[in-house]
């Protein structure tokens, strides 16, 4: 498994601190992201992975100042890009440069890539337009166009003569890659880029991605339920349940040693690490309600060890090291309590 080049040095892209996004409901507030902290580091591959529902895409939208009305998002977001100054995202003051800075130097790609392309404009019409409105030479850009395109095994000119329509889709989702990538962005979120394709799709673009953020330096933001998928791509994991992060860790020690209740659920959930979806265990129990989150440690009416404690405190997220941390209040008897059944962990690479 790839080693994060910046592990031993903390240099953070990111400083994401006291991150929440709510919404006023008839039902009442529903806070969908819950003083979220975390840092991601330069060049890494960060996976966050959760059940559905647990706020993976809030936390994506949150990265890029971009919830959708009328969720209100609060906190503090510091960008550290390789060159220039600092700059605070959800720093309201001048929003044109701010907005600049996240379409040129932090990339978004979603599922469905159908969706995110107009049906009736070629695709290179989609790569110059998206060149021209962000002031790039465009006959630059198209070079580094075609550059990506090959490199992510595309016919250049086939797919750059194309309507979407014509494209299966692994092909548009990886021209919708080479898409974002074009403004040579720092930062590539993805949330759940794969899902829409079949297995053999899906690994091969994970293996595709992983190149080209060794060659690029790009820092990745890898969103996905599907934890035997970014256990074969992601340096470091970070789990979400109810909103939080309940672990975050170098994805070996997540993968062979996880130490919160939940993620070893998950982990059990998933007999080895290369089996298919469709035969997953679930998890016992139901996702908390955004409205409805237990007091105390979220995870307590689902954990096996909760206690008193666990009803009335919420524990913080830490660890002996910051390398790897969790937010139980029992981390020491964990691995006795709740054992992984999981038969072998393979890691590919
Ligand atoms: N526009 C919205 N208004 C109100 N609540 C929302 C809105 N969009 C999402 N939510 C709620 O926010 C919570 C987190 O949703 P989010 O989409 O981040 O989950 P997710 O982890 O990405 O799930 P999935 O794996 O299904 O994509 C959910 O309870 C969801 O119902
Ligand atoms: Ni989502």
């Amino acid at each position: 498994m790839q080693q994060t080049h910046t592990a031993a040095v903390s240099d953070p892209i990111f400083e994401v601190r006291d991150v929440s996004v709510s919404f006023d409901m008839d039902r009442g507030e529903s806070r969908v992201l819950d003083e979220v902290d975390i840092d991601i580091q330069r060049g890494e591959i960060l996976g966050v992975v959760g059940e559905s529902g647990s706020g993976k895409s809030m936390f994506a939208s949150a990265l890029l100042d971009a919830v959708v009305d009328p969720g209100v998002l609060t906190g503090d977001i510091s960008f550290h890009p390789e060159d220039g100054p600092s700059v605070d995202l959800l720093d309201r003051s001048d929003d044109e440069d701010i907005k600049d800075i996240r379409w040129r130097q932090i990339a978004m790609v979603f599922q469905g890539a159908m969706s995110s392309f107009n049906p009736t404009m070629t695709i290179e019409d989609h790569f110059r337009e998206t060149l021209s409105i962000h002031d790039y030479d465009v006959e630059e850009g198209m070079e580094r166009a075609r550059d990506l395109l090959s490199d992510l095994y595309l016919e250049a000119d086939q797919v750059l003569g194309s309507h979407p329509h014509e494209l299966s889709g692994g092909m548009s989702q990886r021209a919708l890659i080479a898409l974002a990538l074009v403004l040579e962005p720092e930062v590539l979120v993805m949330d759940e880029p794969t899902a829409a394709l079949d297995l053999l799709m899906q690994r091969s673009i994970i293996e595709l991605i992983k190149d080209i953020a060794r060659e690029r330096d790009l820092t990745i933001v890898f969103i996905t339920h599907d934890l035997p998928l970014v256990a074969n791509l992601a340096d470091r994991l970070a789990v979400l349940y109810a909103f939080e992060f309940i672990e975050v860790g170098p994805a070996d020690d997540v993968l062979t040693g996880a130490k919160h209740p939940y993620t070893r659920a998950l982990l059990n959930a998933t007999p080895n690490l290369d089996t298919p979806r469709e035969e997953m265990r679930p998890i016992e129990g139901a996702a908390p309600d955004p409205v409805n989150v237990p007091e105390g440690c979220s995870y307590h009416p689902r954990c096996p060890m909760a206690d008193e404690t666990c009803v009335r405190e919420d524990p913080p997220l830490d660890g002996d090291d910051d390398a790897h941390a969790a937010a139980c209040h029992y981390v020491e008897r964990v691995p006795d309590e709740v054992p992984l059944t999981i038969r072998e962990v393979t890691i590919n690479d």
